[in-house]
Parts: structure tokens; sequence; C-alpha cells
């Protein structure tokens, strides 16, 4: 897809196709289709993080609370959004023995318990090895640079998101 055809898009289908570029936040691609036209997909994505860094601390974290756990229920449920299980999927997440399962999901309890969100990582970019690792690790730091952390996976995530959407080469 090119630039042309997002700005050609009509405020229904913008938001259908780039709904879940941050994890079940509509809201930030509809206030971002007022944004267009947009000169390319860096611009674009632009836009969705600026959306993101003039929220104030209560609306950040209302964005980390829309994502599922990893390797969690809706995991196992089959509940999670089609680009979240592929994420999951991809790193490996879907294949865990009980007692990985397990260790995640205490780890998880404990993170949400003292930062009052959830583990948030880009998936696509660990895997099944480094996810406990990175979360254990994670869990200590303190709280204001950890809502910076978990923000900037969230705009890894967007950014992977959207790199697909427009068939770009993706880097970060
Ligand atoms: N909790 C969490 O990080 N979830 C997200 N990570 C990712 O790569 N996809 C998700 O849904």
């Amino acid at each position: 897809m090119d630039i042309e055809k997002v700005n050609s898009m009509d405020f229904g289908e913008f938001v259908d196709v780039f709904g879940n570029v941050i994890e079940r936040c509509p809201l930030i691609a509809a206030a971002v289709w007022s944004q267009r036209p947009f000169s390319n997909l860096e611009d674009l994505e632009k836009h969705f993080f600026a959306f993101i860094d003039a929220l104030p601390q209560s609306g950040q974290e209302g964005i980390l609370r829309c994502h599922p756990d990893l390797a969690g229920r809706e995991l196992q449920r089959g509940t999670l959004t089609a680009e979240s299980q592929r994420e999951q999927r991809g790193a490996g997440l879907t294949s865990l023995n009980a007692d990985e399962r397990l260790q995640l999901a205490e780890l998880n309890a404990q993170y949400r318990a003292r930062f009052g969100f959830p583990f948030v990582l880009a998936a696509r970019l660990s895997d099944r090895a480094a996810v406990p690792r990175e979360l254990a690790r994670r869990l200590h730091c303190p709280p204001a640079q950890e809502l910076r952390t978990a923000l900037g996976e969230v705009k890894k995530i967007g950014h992977l998101r959207l790199a697909d959407l427009l068939g770009a080469e993706q880097t970060l």
C-alpha cells in the first residue's frame, strides 16, 4: 500500500486499517486521520507517536493497559488480536511448556502489582528465552523509567505494524 492510497482513505477505512497499530487503541488512528495528508511512512508514524507523547501519564498508562499479557490468558483462550497473536507466535510464546508459562505468569503478576500496568515488550524483536529475562530485569527499574521504556516498546510494536501495512523495509 502506498502513501497516496493512505491519503485517499475515508475515516472509516483508515480506522479499519490502522486501528490496531497501537494495540486496541483505535482512537489514536481516529485522531491521526485528521492530520492527513501524510508525506510518507515516517510522517504517518510521527503522528501516532506524537499523540502518545502528548497524553497525560494516565492516558499513557491506559495505552499500556490495553495490551494483553505476553503468553497470558488471552493467548490460551485464543482471544488476542490477529497482530498480537502473530507477534507472540513469532517469539515462540505459543509453544511454551507448563513450567515456562507458569514462570511468565508469575513474573507478569509481580510486574503488574509493582507498576499498575502490564509488562509490554515488542515480542517480534525478542524470543521465548529473552522475554522472562527482560521481564525480571525491568521489574526492578524505577517506575518513571519503566513507563518510558514500556512506551518505547509500544512504539516499536507500532513501527513494525505500520511497516507491515505499508510494505516497507523494517528497520529500527
Ligand atoms: N504485553 C505485550 O507486550 N504485548 C504486546 N507485545 C507484542 O509484541 N504484541 C503484543 O500484544
